[in-house]
């Protein structure tokens, strides 16, 4: 969750990509509304060409037609010879002009009336005498050639008539085509940049909280994180991180009451039980490569008395500092332990019990030549009595009881002394000391 009072800067994700989504929508639908009403022009254009233009053609062919059919006549009236086969040319010529193709337009209305009125003159003139049509062959041929003008311009009257509806469609189509690629592309750019959008704010920020989740520990460092825009994404950084800062939290507890749990409380040497657990590994691996190892076991003299004589506090101080010179004493492999009351054990790798010998033998001397000052200032020598045993061959347990038959051989002989034990049977005295 982000810092109480401080307010964060970001969007929502929810909020951001549904105005997107709208956007893309309205855009969308106003392109569709477009395109439909390109379609429908089309349609229009279509039903125009089907119903209106397609008939208006039909009609103006026909007229072309008809005009052509008197002309036909007309020249046929000037072919013959016979008055008879003239006058049934003329009774198709008669009908021509007056059929309704020809009368609603009126041009050429007028031009077949025109013609209708020139072959009847020249039909009748034929009934007198059948040779005199030819004298007005030339003026015919001149009204024939107009007719064939009328009949051209009839059919491209026609024809511009069906183009210019076909060109309109087209170019309504046309439009149509241009604005769908142009929907297409917007269509294709908003969906690349969704996608742009969705991968950086989305996908992206994701990825690396996975990443950052399936790596979390105390070990590793916070995790970074290129602050995202969205809120979302960012109260979930937050809460990684805070559950990093609870994990390294967690750990140090651990370790704390770790170290508690494996430690004296007094003297702050290992406890016994953590002693027997290390101890058991270091001999495991002593014995594996057949390397020297030694134990020793360890116990203050007289301590009831001194604990009788100057109280038990002072008892306590003792036991500290006692602890205090078994660790400047010591190297960092060996391992020590408080085993019980005033009692100590120890393991010494890589060491033979004589080697060890000489190193608990400072150790004693330290005791027994550094008197200790209680916490009431009076001063008091607290000797140390020492036993040794070798380890390199039986379970930790076999050893600490042979060091702890040396110690007591060692108390047997007069204390503040080192004794190397050797099994039940061979006892060695290192130091006499009194
Ligand atoms: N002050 C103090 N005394 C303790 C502690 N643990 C054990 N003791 C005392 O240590 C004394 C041990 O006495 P004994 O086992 O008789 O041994 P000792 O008096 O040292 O005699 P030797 O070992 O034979 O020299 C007892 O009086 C225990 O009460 C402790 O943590 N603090």
């Amino acid at each position: 969750m982000p810092e109480a009072g401080k307010q964060p800067k970001g969007v929502h994700a929810g909020r951001a990509f549904g105005l997107l989504a709208a956007i893309f929508v309205v855009a969308f639908g106003l392109a569709v509304l477009l395109l439909a009403a390109d379609q429908q022009r089309v349609l229009e254009a279509n039903d125009r060409l089907q119903e209106r233009t397609v008939p208006e053609i039909i009609r103006y062919q026909r007229l072309a037609r008809n005009l052509e059919q008197l002309r036909q006549e007309g020249e046929r009236i000037f072919a013959v010879s016979s008055h008879a086969s003239r006058q049934q040319s003329m009774f198709v010529v008669t009908l021509i002009a007056s059929h309704p193709s020809v009368l609603e337009h009126p041009q050429a209305a007028r031009l077949a009336r025109e013609a209708e009125q020139f072959l009847g003159k020249v039909v009748s003139q034929s009934a007198q005498d059948e040779k005199r049509p030819a004298a007005y062959y030339e003026e015919w041929q001149r009204l024939a050639e107009r007719l064939g003008i009328q009949v051209d311009d009839v059919s491209i009257e026609g024809v511009n008539l069906a183009s210019g509806d076909l060109k309109l469609a087209s170019a309504a189509m046309m439009l149509a085509r241009y604005k769908l690629i142009a929907v297409l592309v917007l269509v294709g750019l908003f969906l690349v940049a969704f996608v742009i959008l969705v991968r950086r704010h989305l996908i992206y920020p994701l990825q690396r909280i996975d990443r950052a989740l399936s790596g979390l520990s105390a070990e590793h460092p916070v995790p970074a994180f290129d602050t995202s825009r969205m809120l979302e994404i960012q109260s979930v950084e937050e809460a990684i991180r805070e559950h990093h800062a609870l994990l390294i939290q967690n750990e140090e507890i651990r370790r704390g009451l770790e170290a508690l749990a494996n430690k004296d409380g007094l003297t702050g040497l290992m406890n016994r039980r953590y002693f027997m657990q290390s101890a058991e590994v270091e001999l495991q691996r002593a014995q594996r490569y057949r390397r020297p190892v030694t134990v020793a076991m360890a116990d203050l003299d007289y301590f009831k008395k001194l604990n009788d004589t100057y109280g038990h506090a002072a008892g306590d101080a003792v036991l500290r500092v006692f602890a205090e010179r078994v660790r400047e004493t010591l190297r960092q492999s060996d391992l020590v332990c408080r085993y019980g009351g005033e009692e100590f054990a120890f393991l010494f790798p890589e060491i033979t019990p004589a080697e060890t010998a000489i190193l608990t033998e400072r150790l004693r001397a330290s005791a027994a030549d550094n008197e200790v000052v209680l916490p009431d200032g009076r001063r008091v020598t607290a000797t140390v009595s020492i036993g040794l045993a070798d380890a390199s061959e039986c379970p930790i347990e076999i050893a600490l009881r042979h060091a702890d038959e040396a110690l007591y051989e060692a108390k047997r002989l007069g204390r503040n002394r080192v004794v190397i034990g050797g099994g039940a049977t061979v006892i060695k005295l290192v130091q006499e000391n009194r």
